[in-house]
């Protein structure tokens, strides 16, 4: 009797999905749907967001850009549950927001990790304190083990020398990789970034969001991001550029 090559090239082989076959989609992470916003009340009341939608899928790096004043923060924060959502509706995780209770929104806020443009470490804290603050999210139960999960997180951005340092002694890139770890290291679905790059110099930049996104791409993590920062467009996987409120196109994707 001849036995049937089984070596893992065979094997492969035979699993390898037919070239006609499509791939179906991954799941949406982010579904931003119908979104309009306004600020203000009575004869001050302004809308600043029309009609928006905005799908990003599971693993997606979707980079939001456009004008100062076009609405990508208030889209940032109507994603990462930080204000109501007045009209329209945003799913996140599967998860609808309008109208969510706020226990919902507490809920939800723990599957986001945010990274701001100041980094906003607590002064008074080491490096490895600050992580740690990303994983009181969870309560109690997110602290098991905490110092080892903080340190290791700082090892992968590369801060394994600096666990013990204060922020005022590190580089601003330095801050920001902290700011990454801290986002990181309760290990979120998706991450919001607004402007990471703005106080940092060109080299300094790249690096932190070439770092950013490696960690995103290794952990599947869900990644949009509020930038003007020109220079590090191509390392996303698609470009939504925004103008007065609405989405004009995207590029990439
Ligand atoms: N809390 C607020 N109260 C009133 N108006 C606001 C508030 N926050 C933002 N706005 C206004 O809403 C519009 C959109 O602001 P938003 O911060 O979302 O824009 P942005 O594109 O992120 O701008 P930037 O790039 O300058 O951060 C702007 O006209 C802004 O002045």
């Amino acid at each position: 009797m001849t036995l049937p090559d089984l070596s893992p090239r065979t094997i492969s082989a035979v699993i390898q999905p037919d070239p006609g076959t499509s791939v179906p989609p991954a799941p949406a992470t982010i579904d931003v749907r119908g979104l309009c916003h306004w600020y203000g009340t009575g004869a001050l009341r302004k809308q600043v967001l029309f009609d928006v939608d905005l799908t990003v899928r599971r693993g997606e790096i979707v980079y939001l850009t456009g004008p100062s004043g076009c609405g990508k923060t208030t889209i940032l924060t109507l994603v990462g549950c930080l204000r109501s959502i007045q009209s329209g509706d945003v799913s996140l995780v599967g998860q609808p927001l309008a109208g969510a209770s706020k226990s919902t929104l507490v809920a939800m806020r723990r599957k986001i990790g945010f990274i701001f443009q100041a980094h906003n470490l607590h002064r008074s804290l080491t490096a490895l304190q600050n992580v740690r603050m990303g994983l009181e999210v969870h309560g109690r139960g997110g602290l098991r083990d905490w110092r080892g999960r903080a340190a290791a997180m700082l090892e992968a951005v590369g801060l394994g020398g600096h666990m013990d340092y204060l922020p005022g002694n590190l580089s601003g890139g330095q801050k920001q990789r902290v700011a990454i770890a801290r986002a990181l290291v309760h290990q979120p679905p998706v991450i919001l970034a607004d402007e990471p790059t703005a106080a940092l110099d060109k080299t300094t930049g790249r690096a932190v969001v070439d770092l950013l996104v490696k960690l995103a791409r290794d952990r599947g993590t869900t990644i949009l991001m509020v930038t003007h920062d020109n220079r590090i467009l191509d390392a996303a996987d698609r470009t939504v550029a925004m103008e007065d409120g609405r989405i004009r196109h995207t590029t990439g994707g």
